[in-house]
């Protein structure tokens, strides 16, 4: 095998590719695995290695630190992220022998680096396992720079996490971010119904467990495959969806024959969903604002066989001056700061910062805006967002609908709801905070609003 091809070589490229260039770490990790020629097992460990060390990096750079005489930051950054996925695999992954972790590294920095560096990884490396004893984590951090720490987040997130939902619960929600995501998928209606799509997905790869979702009717998870590139999926039996973003479509509840909305709906996971609980009756318009993300759309109707979608390139602020006539129900799944879905983009809490939620604090507030103008009189409006952050999920909309009085929020959601997730998500007047660590799912915000029958 071409070393360029071995799992921690693919690792250690998308590693310097999102930190040096700001690449998506499960976007280009995809586009390399579909490249290699890795086995399966290869690919488990390269995804293992890529999404561990950025979820840990905070606690392996704490180690490397005390390490590399001069930090970790005089580092070349190729032997940074080396040095990382070495102690990463020596640290917290136990199918990797310790002597295994320590070879296959050197090898890495022999093919890529002067004569050196080997010398240099070796050694730290070594030194880490006879010191490992000293970074031993507190079991139950007691304050925001322990479980920064402990649980490999910047400081300034878990302050805030703490702040708004007190320290256990961020813990809680810390921990879940570094457990590995669970696939699930939504099963496509109009192919079949949940058990048989189970069934079938047994039967194309028997290696599967297949367990039905306890938040969405639609909803299957399973573990030991990936049927994405199968048959099945190639024929639109289902859509790879997370659960907790089923239930935005649950909660829009879009009926057979309505006119609907999706405002913000790129990459097109949650227009799939509509469409289908319309029974492909009715119309659908999609909308997003990115060029190259309508054709996301435009494939994923296609492959689910739905003909009520029309895919638009627009951007929805401007969609009020264009539309004649409004809408039964109207979906605003809106750009936010994502630290709900942490566990499958962990290069986000690197990335990003508190006053980036400022920017989007606005933006969401100028769509909704434009989203309301577009509800027909008794309409229904649902907005989302898959953040944990209150200033763009309840403050936003308590505020919108300060401002909106013909708009009310809608008490009758919590009957809507799974009975799982009226007992552990966090609900208020008409809308429901899902956290990571309730399901293991991605941590959703949704608010089911309505406007009101008669007025202007
Ligand atoms: C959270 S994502 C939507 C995910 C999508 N609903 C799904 O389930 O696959 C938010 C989307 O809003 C789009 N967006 C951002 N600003 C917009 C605007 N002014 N008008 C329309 N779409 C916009 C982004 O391109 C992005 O695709």
């Amino acid at each position: 095998m071409k070393r360029s091809d071995a799992a921690r070589d693919v690792a250690l490229d998308v590693l310097i590719a999102v930190e040096e260039k700001g690449a998506y770490s499960n976007l280009l990790l995809n586009e390399r695995l579909n490249r290699s020629t890795l086995s399966p097992r290869d690919r488990g460990l390269a995804t293992e290695l890529v999404y561990g060390t950025l979820q840990r990096k905070n606690t392996l750079d704490g180690i490397l630190n005390q390490l590399v005489r001069k930090g970790v930051d005089s580092l070349d950054p190729w032997v940074r992220h080396l040095l990382r996925l070495g102690i990463y695999q020596l640290r917290f992954l136990d199918r990797v022998p310790p002597r295994a972790a320590v070879h296959e590294t050197v090898e890495i920095a022999k093919a890529r680096g002067h004569r050196g560096i080997p010398g240099l990884v070796n050694g730290v490396l070594r030194s880490y396992l006879r010191r490992q004893g000293e970074w031993e984590l507190p079991d139950s951090p007691e304050n925001v720079t322990d479980l920064a720490w402990v649980t490999s987040h910047p400081e300034w997130l878990v302050r805030r996490l703490v702040e708004v939902y007190g320290l256990k619960t961020a813990e809680s929600v810390l921990k879940a971010n570094n457990c590995p995501p669970r696939l699930s998928v939504r099963v496509n209606p109009l192919q079949g119904d949940r058990e048989k799509v189970a069934r079938l997905l047994q039967e194309e790869d028997p290696r599967l467990q297949i367990e039905v979702s306890p938040l969405s009717k639609q909803g299957l998870t399973l573990t030991g495959g990936n049927p994405a590139s199968g048959r099945l999926f190639r024929e639109g039996w289902f859509a790879v969806q997370d659960e907790s973003s089923m239930l935005v479509g649950e909660l829009l509840a879009p009926q057979p024959g309505e006119r609907v909305l999706d405002g913000c709906a790129a990459p097109g996971g949650k227009t799939g969903h509509l469409a289908e609980r319309m029974e492909n009756r009715g119309t659908l318009l999609a909308c997003d604002v990115h060029p190259h993300k309508v054709k996301l759309i435009k494939n994923q109707v296609h492959r689910l066989g739905l003909s009520i979608v029309e895919v638009r390139q627009a951007d929805l602020r401007e969609l009020p001056e264009i539309e004649e006539v409004q809408f039964d129900r109207v979906l605003l799944d809106a750009p936010c700061s994502g630290w709900g879905v942490i566990r499958r983009k962990p290069d986000i809490k690197w990335s990003k910062n508190l006053q980036e939620v400022d920017s989007l604090r606005q933006l969401q507030a100028q769509l909704l805006e434009a989203a309301a103008q577009l509800v027909a009189p008794g309409g229904t409006l649902v907005y989302s967002t898959c953040t944990l952050e209150p200033q763009e999920n309840w403050e936003q909309v308590t505020a919108f609908l300060r401002k909106h009085p013909h708009f009310q929020g809608d008490s009758t959601l919590v009957d809507m709801l799974p009975a799982p997730v009226r007992e552990k998500a966090l609900i208020g007047d008409g809308w429901v905070q899902i956290l990571p660590h309730h399901f293991g799912s991605d941590g959703f915000f949704i608010a089911r609003m309505i406007r009101e029958n008669n007025q202007r």
